[in-house]
């Protein structure tokens, strides 16, 4: 069995996380990020690395409020998938997030069957208070955007699917 491991990103592992994700971009199944929003967001991502240190997977957790976060951006090297790759990132992304005190997370995805087993669950509009959702309403987010299917953002959220797990 190929060995894997999972560790926090570094900045140097930039370029080989939007290497890895630059495919699924042009596929459409993720959304494309410049260069700058991948450094600002290195401290939110965990990388996957082979036993001789090739970048072979990738996801980031985003807070979005007191009790949500986001999984974003998770991605394995075609030659790497149906080998747990993927749920290892998931399983490590919710740590990260037990830690930071979330107790629910929202993702936006064409994969439901991969997110559903791992507890992900359809939703619809309403996930919070009208409270909070005046306060949501206004960052510059993206995926804040998404997470409250803000009409905005439909070109990027066009027959995906919004999830969310009660962790
Ligand atoms: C919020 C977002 O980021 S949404 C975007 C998600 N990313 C994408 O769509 C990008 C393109 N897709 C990918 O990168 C990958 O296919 C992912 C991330 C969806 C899945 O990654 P993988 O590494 O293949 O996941 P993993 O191997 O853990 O699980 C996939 C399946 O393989 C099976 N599997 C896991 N380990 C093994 C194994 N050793 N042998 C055989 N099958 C296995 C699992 O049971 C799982 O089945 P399920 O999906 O029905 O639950």
């Amino acid at each position: 069995m190929p060995e894997f491991s999972v560790r926090r990103a570094r900045t140097t592992d930039v370029p080989a996380v939007m290497r890895l994700v630059e495919p699924f971009v042009q596929r459409r199944i993720l959304l494309g990020k410049n260069a700058v929003v991948f450094y600002e967001a290195v401290q939110e991502f965990r990388v996957v690395e082979d036993e001789v240190g090739n970048l072979i997977g990738c996801g980031a957790l985003h807070v979005l409020w007191q009790d949500l976060g986001e999984v974003r951006t998770v991605a394995v090297h075609p030659d790497w998938i149906h080998q747990g790759v993927g749920h290892a990132i998931l399983r490590r992304l919710e740590e990260d997030a037990r830690e930071l005190g979330l107790q629910r997370l929202f993702c936006l995805t064409f994969e439901t069957g991969f997110f559903g087993r791992q507890g992900y669950l359809p939703i619809g509009e309403h996930v919070v208070s009208p409270e909070v959702y005046a306060e949501l309403v206004q960052s510059s987010d993206e995926g804040v955007a998404e997470f409250l299917d803000l009409a905005r953002v439909k070109p990027n959220t066009l027959g995906n699917t919004r999830m969310l797990k009660t962790l």
